[in-house]
């Protein structure tokens, strides 16, 4: 019988359920003590996880996932309020729901509960933990630099408690070797309808955690992790685990893919020269990694002009095909490309809607990727050796891509902060960023095929993180006196 039962929150979003479940099925398979109970909280808005979260009951039966009862997310009146702070509200709002699920399960006797997991949006659930006498650790779907960032945020705030101003001096992050220019920080930092006080106050609650498991690898960031395992020797910080990368390589984070449009992609794939197509693909956030069509149009000159193959995931409305918010943005690519674009372009550039990105960074063809920079979308790019040029959109990714560029020099640079930024990215910046990365000897080129063996080496048995969840279930056992 399994003895120890850890109960897992993630945030529901697929960019930070899928780390997460795969983290817990490294850690079950690390340890056959160890059964995990995922709770899914049912925010109206993202259907899609339900058909992944089925896909995985099926695939691991030491994972149960139990869901809990549907409730709408907050509504305000507040045009500008920001996303983090709806998030925060609505994880607030599940509380109670959480605490009756978890009250229900035998806290002694041979299978018991010995700890929850919690997304960092679902901190506040460190109360229900605090409550029924259970440690709550904390999965941080993002990097050890934004880690760095939210340590680093109760600190300020009680310097200084207003929101960042654009103005502001650079910010020195621990954990950053170079100062972090204010125009790299998340959004809603500077946002005075609750963004920045959402952020804060998940931020104040990092400390009351008994770990932090970080989806990175010691090997990539070196200076951030050395620094984390300093700091908590001197009682700053809980105990940091880097255990990634963390991914789902086999998997299709959206099982509702159109199978007959995986197809289409991966037969044009198989037809192109080696290393020789640049992929542009922008998240799973509905609308917020979509472009107006003046943007759409800019990429499409630059891809033209290029000469480069291309695979464009723009987010187009197939038939059968879904966003996993729900989204459909361009119905049509004719509505947003420059007249008669598909016509020249054929044979040399495939415009796709939702694409099977890891089954795409995988493939020989592909020899650079314009990504928005979500941490996910890094550490699939690094797995497989494949060079980002950075466009960062909304939440964390132009810190991501600061970091990837100047602290780590991993990435091309297109634009480093996008939406503050906000002007339209002409045409001949973004053929000057696909030349970058589309240079096969770049010494970016190099360094990340290099990490790419790292990340490998990391995961397997004896390596970095390997021994980093190994010491996890330690000290998360140790605490449990008679397992
Ligand atoms: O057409 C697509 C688009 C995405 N994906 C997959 O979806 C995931 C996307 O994850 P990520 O790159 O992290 O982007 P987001 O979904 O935008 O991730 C959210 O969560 C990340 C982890 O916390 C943050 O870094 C981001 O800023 C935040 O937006 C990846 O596994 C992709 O392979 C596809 O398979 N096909």
């Amino acid at each position: 019988m399994k003895e120890a039962v850890l109960i897992f929150i993630p945030f529901p979003i697929i960019g930070h359920l899928v780390s997460t479940v795969e983290f817990a099925r490294r850690l079950i398979r690390q340890d056959d003590r160890i059964s995990v109970t995922v709770l899914s909280l049912n925010p109206p808005l993202y259907f899609s996880l339900d058909a992944y979260t089925k896909s995985i009951s099926a695939l691991e039966p030491s994972i149960c996932f139990v869901d809990l009862p549907p409730v709408d997310l907050p509504s305000s009146d507040q045009p500008d309020v920001a996303p983090e702070a709806l998030a925060y509200y609505y994880i607030e709002s599940q509380i109670p729901h959480v605490k009756n699920f978890i009250s229900s399960f035998p806290v002694s006797g041979p299978s018991r509960v010995v700890g929850l997991v919690l997304d960092f949006f679902c901190a506040p659930m460190i109360d229900v933990g605090n409550e029924l006498d259970l440690p709550s650790y904390m999965f941080f779907t993002s990097n050890a630099g934004f880690l760095g960032l939210m340590l680093h945020l109760p600190t300020r705030h009680e310097q200084n408690s207003a929101e960042f101003e654009r103005t502001d001096p650079v910010s020195l992050i621990p954990g950053f070797v170079s100062p972090v220019p204010v125009s790299v920080l998340p959004v809603c930092l500077f946002n005075k309808f609750g963004g920045y006080t959402a952020l804060v106050k998940l931020a104040q609650r990092f400390k009351d955690t008994k770990g932090i498991i970080v989806n990175t690898f010691e090997e990539l960031e070196l200076n951030a992790v050395r620094y984390f395992t300093n700091s908590q020797i001197h009682g700053q910080n809980p105990p940091i685990y880097p255990v990634g990368p963390v991914l789902d390589l086999n998997g299709k984070p959206n099982p509702d893919i159109n199978v007959a449009q995986r197809d289409k992609v991966i037969e044009w794939l198989n037809d192109q020269p080696q290393a020789s197509v640049v992929f542009l693909c922008f998240g799973t956030f509905g609308s917020f990694g979509s472009f107006e069509a003046p943007q759409a149009r800019e990429i499409a000159v630059a891809l033209e002009q290029s000469g480069y193959r291309f695979l464009w995931s723009l987010r187009l409305s197939q038939p059968g095909d879904k966003d996993p918010s729900g989204n459909t943005h361009y119905k049509n690519p004719e509505d947003v490309l420059p007249e008669g674009f598909l016509e020249r372009i054929e044979g040399r550039g495939m415009v796709c809607g939702w694409a099977p990105q890891v089954e795409v960074l995988a493939h020989k063809a592909i020899g650079g990727f314009v990504s928005h920079c979500g941490w996910n979308s890094i550490l699939e790019s690094l797995w497989f050796g494949v060079p980002i040029v950075t466009w960062p959109m909304y939440a964390e990714q132009q810190l991501n891509a600061f970091e990837m560029v100047k602290e780590l020099g991993l990435a091309v640079e297109m634009r480093l902060d996008y939406s503050i930024n906000s002007g339209l990215v002409k045409a001949e910046e973004i053929e000057k960023a696909l030349h970058g990365v589309m240079d096969g000897s770049s010494e970016v080129r190099k360094k990340v095929k290099a990490m790419s063996v790292m990340a490998k080496k990391a995961i397997k048995d004896g390596g970095s993180s390997f021994l980093s969840i190994a010491r996890f279930i330690g000290d998360m056992m140790g605490k449990t006196a008679d397992i």
